[in-house]
């Protein structure tokens, strides 16, 4: 600020100034200065002027609010406003020159020092006054239209030689085109003698005040070459010719030269014209300007960090009589200043173009600054931010506990790192990855808090992404198999505190691949789809259904207290099958399953274990002929354990030759000559032992051996056949058990007659049996493939008959050859009553089908007289043969 008497002899001389030019011109005039606390006044004003015309320039000038518009005097002290301007540095060694403007010392109160501003040189300076408008008509001018009843004006702005601003100088008409170019011609004369006025008022201001310090005495003087040897500082002094008076031993140190080589000398002389031109023109400031200038300089090194940073404070002097008597020049090493304050721009720079949202806290978590990104995470605005507390952001999703630690951890550690949910300022709550840093004062008391946080939402919905794929099955959006682990083992916690009981039932779909092999993938997806939906229909909210393999579902019913409870339920899953599943195909196609079911506590007490045996439990329902359900019981983990190392071995079966097969005869009841063979599989396990292939069949089909099992039978039996025949034995058929999937695979004819093909044996020593039930599943296939095998010349039976259902229908269709009664009906006749009519009765229904018929298992002569007696025709079983090894059976091959 200059707070600077300017005397009423010189503000007469102005308002004379003033009232010769509005006479001249026909106008008025005024002068008008900011005041300090940056208000504008009417200093001075022409005769005619009427107030509320300078109130209106006031107001248009000043943009506020106006005081004193009708003074007429010279305010005593007055201030005028800081005014910053910027010029690029010049090209030159030097590579930045400032020049700091410090104000002489005033009376009262002290003058502020070191206003900065750029350097200017002489003539720049006077362009002060270049800032200078000629308003013809304000009506068409934007900014001055609402500025009546003014009609044209002129306006200067005047500074004192520092560049702070003094004020405006202003003439006006009330008329539009009222001020020509003429008078702001005279305008600007004017106003450039009152800018040179203002710096002659500083210039004497200055000699006032060094007399008023007194002489200095006698000692004093002849001190001063060891007082100013004593400086760090360079010193030196110019006369008002530019030649050194002065200078001091680090001058000397500086320059590499002697006193006597510096005093004397001119600095085109000591430093070449460039160097001199760069550094008289400081000089020149210095002096015009009447008060002291500081020029920073760069004397470059090789690299940055060894540039040389000096900062000459450079003082115009004077003499007892108030002339000037040549600058006195001070500069000292500002390199590390700059070196700090580069780190300092380094740091504002990083804190505001960084990425991550920075917030610096006082102690109290009250925000002090923020950067850019952080009120861009935020939403607020940096106001609405600034001198809040940090909980502003808060989201509430962390409790008292969590805040206790994080505080304790910085008080202790002086750091914290971790993840907070805060809430931005349109309410939506967002994860941040927050690092919290404590910084210190000097005597180790906590002075900031500064936080540096990453908005991690993104990252955070690709974590959900991720982890709901690993727990949800991308199909169904069902839980997988380790989600319900997850929960199930949660379930099973609860209910061992509260003492509940849970129910945890398997489903499997039966016979699903074949969805899939005919219908393809896509239908199969979608029943699985419509399936899920249907299941998730029928359990109760609390209840979980998951989807824990391709075609296996599984649900846990929470809410049980008995055994019948799951009954219910599970009876309400299986509704679900009840409707056919109507495909994008349009196809209606129906689906059963097969469930199992254990119950907590008494089928397991930990969720492993509840699982594995409700997988059991759902095998035996499998076994028990699919669409169907149990409930675990203890025996069957034994099976289901056996089961797993059965399927194991299997897998190495064939490779290892551990399957042959044995042959049973078949005799004509009536001539007791054989008339076939039955070619029976066995399974000797090197470990396992013999294992019957009521067990393994099943367990080949289930993990889908069958097909490779039943040609490898195929192949072999077809063999042993030939052999037969290239040995010239006669065997009649030999006939092969045909499993349910073998006969539903697509490819099975075909792979029939390749076998016939490969081995030669002619079809009309090949006999193939196939179950009732299996016959049943799919009759319209199996009428189709069966008689396609048939017109080759096999003979086809229905093996077990009369275990299943046959829809006597699609019985007479099928191009079979024979029926045989299974041996449960051939057990215990002719005494047992019920066998008894059984066997009666097949052997009736198969003669009216005009089927041949045998009975198999008959082991005494009884059971064998007594078919014979009810007409069966052929037999098979322990009374004639045992199932033997080929070369055992020589007796029967005639
Ligand atoms: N898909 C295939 N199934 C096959 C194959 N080989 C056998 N099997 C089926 O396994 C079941 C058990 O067979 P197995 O243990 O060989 O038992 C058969 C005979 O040994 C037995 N049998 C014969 N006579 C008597 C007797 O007088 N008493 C008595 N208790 N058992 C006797 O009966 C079984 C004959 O079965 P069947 O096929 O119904 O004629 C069985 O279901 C076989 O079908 C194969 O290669 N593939």
């Amino acid at each position: 600020m200059i707070n600077m008497p300017i005397s009423q002899q010189q503000l007469d001389l102005w308002l004379a100034d003033l009232n010769l030019i509005a006479d001249i011109s026909s106008c008025k005039a005024t002068l008008l200065t900011w005041s300090a606390v940056d208000e504008l006044s009417c200093l001075l004003y022409s005769d005619a002027v009427v107030e509320n015309e300078i109130q209106a320039i006031l107001t248009q000038l000043s943009g506020r609010k106006v005081i004193n518009a009708n003074s007429t005097t010279a305010s005593p002290a007055f201030t005028a406003d800081r005014y910053i301007k910027d010029h690029a540095a010049q090209n030159t060694t030097i590579l930045d020159k400032r020049v700091s403007l410090s104000e002489p010392i005033s009376q009262s109160p002290p003058l502020e020092v070191s206003q900065h501003c750029t350097f200017l040189s002489p003539s720049q300076l006077s362009t002060l006054v270049g800032k200078a408008e000629l308003i013809t008509d304000t009506q068409l001018h934007p900014a001055w239209c609402t500025c009546t009843p003014v009609g044209s004006v002129i306006f200067i702005s005047l500074s004192w030689p520092s560049e702070t601003n003094f004020g405006f100088l202003c003439f006006y008409h009330n008329d539009p085109q009222g001020i020509d170019g003429k008078t702001f011609q005279l305008a600007k004369l004017v106003g450039e003698s009152i800018q040179r006025q203002l710096a002659d008022i500083l210039r004497q201001y200055n000699v006032a005040e060094s007399l008023n310090r007194g002489t200095p005495n006698h000692i004093d003087v002849i001190d001063l070459q060891s007082f100013i040897d004593s400086f760090d500082e360079h010193i030196w002094m110019k006369n008002t010719d530019g030649i050194y008076t002065l200078c001091n031993r680090s001058v000397e140190q500086a320059w590499a030269k002697s006193r006597s080589e510096i005093i004397g000398r001119t600095d085109v002389e000591l430093f070449g014209a460039d160097a001199a031109d760069i550094y008289l023109e400081g000089d020149r400031f210095a002096i015009e300007s009447g008060t002291p200038i500081i020029v920073a300089e760069c004397l470059e090194g090789a690299e940055p960090k060894q540039h040389l940073w000096l900062e000459t404070l450079k003082l115009p002097t004077f003499n007892a009589t108030g002339d000037f008597a040549g600058v006195i020049g001070m500069t000292r090493n500002i390199s590390k200043h700059k070196a700090v304050e580069d780190q300092l721009t380094l740091a504002t720079n990083v804190f505001k173009h960084s990425f991550e949202g920075v917030v610096v806290t006082d102690r109290h978590g009250n925000i002090t600054d923020v950067n850019g990104a952080y009120f861009e995470i935020t939403g607020y605005t940096r106001e609405e931010l600034l001198g809040q507390n940090s909980r502003i952001l808060s989201s509430g999703r962390h409790d008292k506990t969590f805040f206790d630690t994080l505080w304790n951890t910085l008080l202790i550690n002086g750091k914290w790192n971790g993840e907070i949910w805060n809430r931005r300022k349109n309410g939506a709550i967002f994860p941040q990855n927050i690092s919290i840093s404590t910084i210190y004062d000097e005597v180790g008391d906590i002075r900031y808090f500064v936080a540096v946080f990453a908005d991690i939402s993104a990252q955070k919905q690709n974590e959900a992404q991720l982890t709901h794929l690993a727990y949800f099955d991308p199909l169904t959006q069902l839980p997988n198999r380790m989600k319900f682990m997850m929960q199930l083992k949660q379930e099973v916690r609860r209910a061992k505190q509260l003492n509940l009981q849970l129910a945890t039932v398997m489903i499997d779909v039966d016979l699903f691949k074949h969805i899939n092999d005919s219908f393809g993938h896509s239908i199969g997806d979608e029943m699985l789809v419509e399936l899920a939906k249907r299941l998730r229909s029928q359990v109760e909210q609390q209840d979980v259904l998951s989807r824990i393999g391709g075609d296996e579902f599984v649900v846990l019913i929470t809410d049980i207290n008995s055994g019948e409870e799951a009954t219910l339920a599970t009876n309400q899953l299986r509704q679900v099958f009840d409707q056919p599943f109507i495909v994008s195909t349009g196809d209606h196609l129906r689906l059963t399953a097969s469930m199992g079911v254990s119950l907590y506590p008494n089928d397991g007490q930990d969720a492993d274990t509840l699982l594995r045996n409700a997988d059991a439990a759902m095998y035996c329902a499998k076994n028990d002929g699919r669409n169907n359900y149990a409930f675990y019981t203890e025996s069957l983990t034994q099976l289901s354990l056996e089961h797993l190392k059965l399927q194991s071995a299997l897998y190495g079966a064939i490779e290892q030759n551990a399957l042959y097969l044995m042959y049973q005869p078949k005799l004509d009841l009536v001539t007791r000559k054989t008339v076939g063979f039955e070619a029976l599989l066995r399974w000797h396990d090197p470990l396992l032992g013999l294992i019957s292939p009521a067990v393994f069949i099943p367990i080949a089909e289930k993990v889908g051996l069958i097909h490779d099992i039943g040609l490898w039978v195929l192949e072999t039996a077809c063999r042993q056949g030939m052999r037969w025949l290239r040995d010239g034995k006669y065997f009649g058929r030999i006939a092969v058990n045909v499993a349910g999937q073998q006969l539903q695979r697509s490819s099975f004819v075909d792979d029939v007659k390749r076998v016939l093909a490969e081995t030669g044996l002619p079809a009309k020593h090949l006999e193939l049996e196939v179950t009732e039930s299996v016959m049943m599943q799919n009759p319209e296939v199996a009428i189709r493939d069966l008689k396609r095998l048939g017109d080759l010349g096999i003979e086809l039976s229905v093996d077990d008959f009369g275990t299943g259902y046959s829809s006597l229908n699609y019985l007479k269709k099928l191009p079979i050859h024979k029926l045989k009664i299974d041996q449960s009906f051939v057990r215990d006749i002719p005494f047992d009553t019920n066998n008894t009519a059984i066997a009666k009765a097949v052997i009736a229904l198969g003669h009216a089908l005009k089927l041949d018929i045998v009975a198999e298992g008959v082991e005494t002569q009884e059971q064998a007289d007594f078919l014979l007696q009810n007409h069966c025709d052929q037999a098979q079983g322990y009374l004639f043969s045992r199932p033997q090894l080929p070369q055992d059976l020589d007796k029967f091959l005639s």
